[in-house]
């Protein structure tokens, strides 16, 4: 399965990260906001409209990362990052319990999504 996630950085570059809901698979796991790609939809696409009905912002994404493949004991994915800027709307949770912004030497004290560690290594990697 193959999965878009956004590192999406504000304006101080705090990075956005969201909790998985208690009735989502991995609940109350922090993640980076995306979801599955559909059929016929570029990952860009696809994360650009995932955001948006998650949590009602416009994105631009400038950048990729490293994809990383993950297998859970019940699914295998593929997450593939894009680092993202806000260019509007106001953050509304429509799934997700709870979200933060963070500062990026922060993020790894976060209970994160298992395919999310090495994604943010990577991050952290790279900007620091
Ligand atoms: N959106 C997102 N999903 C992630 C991340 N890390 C990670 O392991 N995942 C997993 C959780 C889900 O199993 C899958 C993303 O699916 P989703 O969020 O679109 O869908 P979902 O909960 O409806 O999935 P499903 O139960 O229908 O399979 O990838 C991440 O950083 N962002």
């Amino acid at each position: 399965m193959l999965v878009t996630c956004a590192i999406i950085l504000n304006p101080q570059n705090q990075i956005l990260v969201t909790q998985r809901s208690s009735i989502m698979h991995l609940p109350l796991k922090w993640e980076f906001p995306g979801g599955k790609i559909e059929a016929n939809e570029t990952p860009e696409a696809s994360l650009i409209r995932e955001i948006k009905e998650e949590l009602n912002i416009d994105i631009e994404i400038i950048d990729g990362l490293s994809a990383n493949d993950h297998h859970y004991p019940d699914k295998s994915i593929r997450l593939i990052p894009f680092i993202c800027r806000q260019t509007g709307g106001e953050i509304l949770l429509k799934e997700h319990a709870d979200y933060k912004w963070l500062d990026r030497k922060d993020l790894l004290d976060l209970d994160w999504a298992d395919a999310d560690v090495e994604v943010v290594r990577e991050f952290m990697g790279n900007c620091s």
